[in-house]
């Protein structure tokens, strides 16, 4: 058992691919990750704060913006990066309330594409300051999030 988890552990750390436009994040190889190997990832990522569910069927976070449409223009621009990525969240949103669970829907559970959008939906939310109306994005800088996810 603890040799498993040590086996894990270490396989990981070959697990972050790096790429210059979240387009390309479509044609990266992935497969499903464990729950040690996912949480590992998501420390490794600082997106620490998302939360695996059960088995490792998803990951999920609950966020609470000012108003409406900072909780919006936050969408809009999540939105943009998942079109990109062609990986969605999951979503609810109430007024200033916006919950997201991710998931891979053809490994039934987690690959590294859920990492990837659970970091740039963290860089999103830190960028996401105070929006101009419910589809300003000007804020969003992808190619800021990139670099830091290629120097991770
Ligand atoms: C064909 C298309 O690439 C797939 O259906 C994509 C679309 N968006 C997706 N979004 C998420 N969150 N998981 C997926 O597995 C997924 N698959």
């Amino acid at each position: 058992m603890l040799n498993n988890i040590r086996k894990q552990l270490f396989t990981t750390s070959s697990l972050l691919p790096k790429f210059n436009s979240f387009k390309e994040v479509h044609n990266l190889p992935y497969k499903k990750l464990s729950v040690v190997q996912m949480q590992e990832l998501l420390n490794k990522v600082n997106a620490g704060d998302w939360k695996i569910q059960g088995e490792g069927q998803k990951i999920r976070k609950e966020l609470k913006f000012n108003d409406f449409i900072q909780a919006f223009s936050f969408m809009n621009s999540v939105a943009i990066v998942a079109e990109d990525m062609c990986h969605h969240p999951d979503w609810f949103n109430v007024y200033n309330n916006v919950h997201i669970n991710l998931n891979t829907h053809d490994v039934s559970g987690l690959s590294i594409r859920d990492v990837i959008l659970a970091f740039a939906i963290n860089e999103i939310q830190q960028q996401a300051k105070k929006p101009q109306g419910l589809n300003d994005v000007s804020y969003l800088n992808q190619q800021a999030i990139l670099s830091k996810w290629n120097s991770l």
